[in-house]
């Protein structure tokens, strides 16, 4: 090796990290986790599960607490967020890309000319048309060129949060495959929170698994044993099997999530006074 210091792998490092939203109400608690740079990691769990709320902590969007993150040994919130790109819902809101403006515009605004290669690659495997303009083009179309947007600067860690659902199978397919070879072919690291696994099976080398703000397992794919079906669900893979029980684990431990609302009705009716807002709203 020369002297010339290169960047550190792109680990991912979560300690004892807990959240609260700006509310007061919890959003995360004690996650921990440790995926190595190469990962592919799929982010599992029910909706409201806190797979955003991470992810976003992740990314910087949101600050956590000192010493709770680090990416590649360093805190991303002392030494900066280089190289670490998240593409969830903002971006893909952003109303730049429903405007009548071209894609090689749009491609050229976010870097394009510096990375050619990159970009070609991008254009092609996500099938994008370069004479299309934004304000007439359909959802999938316009998240294609997103995408394009979204990787061309090569990040060093990719937050992904469910930002494939409009794309059709194919799109998707070459859109994951690309992923794919990227983590093979040079250090990064993938987070990716989704709840469509079709044709997932072989993607990910890491699974997280969330519920109600915690992180309830983690680990290599490898370390998952798929339990046992009560049937019904010959359609899945042994992926969507594993993902279906966990589900349906959480739904039964934490129950209807009503069932919530109806107590603290009646817990008004009870007492005549209270409610939700009050301090002895019921947990
Ligand atoms: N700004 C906020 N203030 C208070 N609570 C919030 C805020 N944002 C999210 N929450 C709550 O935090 C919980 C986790 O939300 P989060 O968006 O992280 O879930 P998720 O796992 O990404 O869900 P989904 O699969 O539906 O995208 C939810 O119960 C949500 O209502």
């Amino acid at each position: 090796m020369t002297g010339q210091t290169s960047p550190p792998p792109p680990t991912i490092k979560v300690q004892n990290l807990s959240y609260a939203f700006p509310d007061g109400s919890s959003g995360l608690q004690n996650v921990s986790l440790s995926l190595p740079a190469g990962a592919r990691c799929l982010l599992i769990g029910a909706n409201g599960a806190g797979k955003t709320t991470l992810l976003r902590l992740l990314s910087g969007k949101r600050m956590a607490p000192a010493g709770t993150v680090y990416i590649g040994d360093n805190d991303p919130f002392t030494v900066g967020l280089e190289g670490v790109t998240y593409l969830g819902l903002e971006w893909v809101l952003n109303p730049i890309v429903r405007s009548d403006i071209g894609v090689p515009e749009l491609l050229k605004s976010v870097g394009g000319d510096h990375y050619p290669e990159r970009r070609d690659e991008l254009v092609r495997i996500l099938d994008v048309d370069l004479e299309w303009h934004l304000h007439a083009v359909s959802d999938g179309e316009r998240r294609r060129v997103q995408l394009c947007m979204g990787l061309l600067r090569p990040w060093t860690v990719l937050l992904l949060d469910e930002i494939t659902v409009d794309l059709d199978l194919l799109s998707r397919h070459n859109f994951l495959q690309f992923l794919k070879r990227e983590t093979e072919s040079r250090s990064c690291t993938i987070v990716y929170a989704t709840h469509i696994l079709d044709n997932l099976a072989q993607w990910p080398t890491h699974l997280v698994h969330m519920s109600l703000g915690k992180v309830k397992k983690w680990g290599e794919m490898s370390t998952f044993e798929v339990p046992r079906t009560d049937g019904g669900e010959e359609g899945n893979s042994r992926l969507g099997q594993l993902v279906m029980s966990w589900l349906k684990e959480d739904l039964k431990e934490r129950g209807p999530r009503n069932a919530r609302k109806a107590e603290g009705l009646s817990y008004q009716n009870l007492e005549g006074k209270g409610g939700y807002g009050q301090e002895s709203r019921p947990e």
